[in-house]
């Protein structure tokens, strides 16, 4: 999007229910900034020309004639970084339902139009319809939405393959597996978001859909569902509604009980190598229970006194996620109960993972990272690790410590696997790319963030070192990993109406970058730098390479002082998900975060002119406590 003329409405101010504040906006908003201005934020994708349009209608477009409305809008925001979220039942205070049955079947459609597009651009021959997979968590919106997307898929002229319950990484191993071979498919999920929310991620043969294509199937769906509501003839008829029932779910346990028998080959019992291994699983009440009953139980492991196997999309006992206090703690409890040798914790849709070792050590964020890594540097010496910019100065330390290299990147997990997949296509051999959130992917298999494939290397590993006669546990492998001595997450949120949430971040963020490049934040100085493969971890973060889907912009910070010289960062963002900007900040000394909120807080929210637009009591109330 341009750099817009609009003037923002003075928002009330959440905290101090100032609204009279006088309009700081001049008329072109990043006027101030001689870097933005002229450039076009890549913010929403273009509109199609009406000759894209016509490739996909095969006719006259229809849909550029339909005005834009607020209810487009409202579609257009579904896009979240490369997923579609959104609201798909009541229940939220402040938020009505945006993710309705109508337009879930607009995506669909859009999505399999697109899929179709790809596929003659590649040149790929046509061998009949377009053929799409389908799995979903089991959020209880979830039948009702499937039935729309069914629909969608059938009226854009696509075979639909419905795997029922499944996982995220299976939607997108249905495309490859041989036996199935899909063309792309659809995962209903919302990750580890509350039971009212829904969304899809979308696949193809090459992986995720990145940010951008997403956007461009949003804005597509966006004038169709317009156009539909409109009575504006775009297509045929609907079809008559067929789905092919497909028992995925086995087929892929099967791929992962087999990596795991191959790859132990244990020397006694080559069918089950989990005998003798007591396993917890905590599923969070999502789609990872499987792992349990047709992986590990068949491979011969005790999995007595697992949590939550049971699919229930109200999610009753706590939020399925790795990064979540709850899991993690239910999960360490059963572990020390039983005395079991590993705890595993999937989030929803099993696109991530953490674990806990036999001493009920918590193991995600950086520490699952640190495990993966020194697992990884022991078959790949000297790999590069891509990583978001938020992990800890001491992994990338522990990295180095055994020969490999650290890359620290954009936020988001598309952003980091994309990354190592540009590695190696430019020759820096990359082997593994993990965000801090638990996401992680491995060039061995599809650069696919699957949890359950990352759980099965660590299980490969832990069962190895047994054999070699080890009674450490997995946990021994990261004991040199430090923890730093203090961290922080903060949020702020952006208080001018949905519409204008991005370009607000983007004006705080950038605002922001430009205080620090003219010193005005003394002792901050940007992480930037040209070189990916430093041992001591680097970071290329321009925000405005064109060679790069930003969907969000980030920078990191290093921050010194003249007692302790430099001993922190600080990250500042868009939030991916949602109309706020996030604030992490570590430091390896006591009080080190503190002092950093302080210096956001006085040498810039109090004197940039944006606190009006963005809600600042966090930092605040941080910058004051203790
Ligand atoms: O921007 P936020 O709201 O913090 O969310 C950011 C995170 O969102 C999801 O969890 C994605 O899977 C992560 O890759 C991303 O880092």
């Amino acid at each position: 999007m341009a750099a817009s003329s609009t003037l923002y409405p003075i928002p009330r101010c959440s905290t101090c229910s100032r609204n009279n504040a006088p309009p700081i906006f001049p008329a072109n908003p990043f006027k101030r900034f001689s870097n933005l201005q002229d450039r076009p934020f890549p913010l929403h994708a273009p509109r199609f020309s009406a000759g894209a349009s016509q490739a996909v209608s095969g006719g006259a477009d229809p849909w550029t004639s339909v005005s834009a409305d607020e209810e487009e809008d409202s579609i257009r925001r579904l896009q979240n970084g490369t997923d579609v979220r959104g609201v798909a039942l009541e229940g939220e205070k402040g938020r009505s339902v945006d993710l309705t049955p109508r337009v879930a079947e607009a995506i669909a459609e859009c999505f399999a139009e697109w899929v179709r597009e790809s596929l003659r651009r590649e040149g790929t021959p046509e061998k009949g319809k377009v053929r799409i997979s389908f799995g979903r968590d089991p959020r209880v919106s979830g039948p009702r939405l499937s039935t729309a997307v069914f629909a969608g898929l059938a009226r854009a002229g696509c075979i639909v393959f419905d795997m029922g319950l499944a996982t995220t990484p299976a939607c997108f191993m249905s495309t490859v597996m041989p036996q199935f071979a899909y063309d792309a498919s659809i995962m209903m999920t919302a990750s580890h978001l509350p039971y009212t929310r829904n969304g899809l991620k979308f696949f193809t043969k090459k992986g995720g859909l990145n940010a951008s294509e997403v956007e461009e199937i949003c804005d597509r769906a966006a004038r169709k569902y317009t156009a539909k509501k409109m009575g504006i003839q775009y297509g045929g008829s609907v079809p008559s509604l067929t789905t092919n029932k497909v028992d995925f779910m086995s087929a892929y346990a099967e791929h992962l009980r087999t990596i795991i028998k191959e790859r132990i080959n244990h020397p006694t019992h080559y069918d089950t190598p989990l005998q003798g291994f007591k396993i917890i699983v905590n599923a969070g009440n999502g789609s990872g229970g499987f792992f349990t009953w047709n992986v590990l139980d068949k491979l011969g492991a005790d999995t007595f006194g697992s949590l939550h196997l049971e699919p229930d999309g109200m999610f009753p006992n706590h939020i399925p996620n790795p990064e979540d206090a709850t899991a993690m703690s239910l999960t360490r409890a059963a572990v020390l109960r039983n005395e079991a040798d590993l705890g595993i914790v999937f989030d929803t849709d099993v696109d991530r993972s953490g674990v806990v070792d036999s001493s009920g050590t918590a193991i995600n964020g950086d520490r699952l990272i640190a495990l993966m890594s020194s697992i990884v540097l022991k078959e790949h010496p000297g790999t590069t690790v891509v990583t978001d910019a938020r992990a800890s100065v001491a992994l990338t330390e522990f990295i180095a410590a055994r020969g490999g290299h650290h890359c620290l990147y954009r936020v988001g997990y598309r952003n980091v696997i994309n990354k190592g997949v540009q590695l190696n296509k430019d020759g820096v051999e990359t082997h593994l790319m993990m965000e801090t959130t638990g996401h992680g992917a491995l060039k061995e298999n599809y650069f696919l963030d699957d949890g359950a494939y990352m759980v099965v290397k660590i299980i490969i590993e832990m069962v190895r070192m047994k054999l070699i006669g080890s009674d450490e546990g997995i946990g021994s492998l990261i004991r040199e990993l430090k923890d730093p001595v203090e961290s922080a997450e903060l949020r702020m949120n952006i208080l001018t109406p949905p519409k204008h949430a991005k370009e607000m971040g983007v004006r705080v963020v950038e605002t922001l970058k430009q205080y620090i490049e003219e010193g005005q934040l003394q002792g901050w100085h940007l992480d930037a730098c040209g070189d990916c493969w430093v041992s001591d971890g680097c970071l290329i973060d321009l925000n405005d390479d064109s060679a790069v889907d930003i969907d969000a912009r980030m920078y990191r910070v290093r921050v010194s002082d003249e007692v302790h010289g430099q001993h922190g960062w600080i990250h500042i963002r868009q939030s991916v998900h949602n109309p706020n900007i996030a604030v992490n900040m570590q430091s390896s000394v006591v009080g080190g975060c503190q002092a950093i909120a302080r210096v956001l807080r006085d040498k810039f929210l109090l004197v940039c002119g944006l606190e009006e637009f963005v809600d600042t009591s966090q930092i605040y109330k941080y910058a004051s406590s203790g």
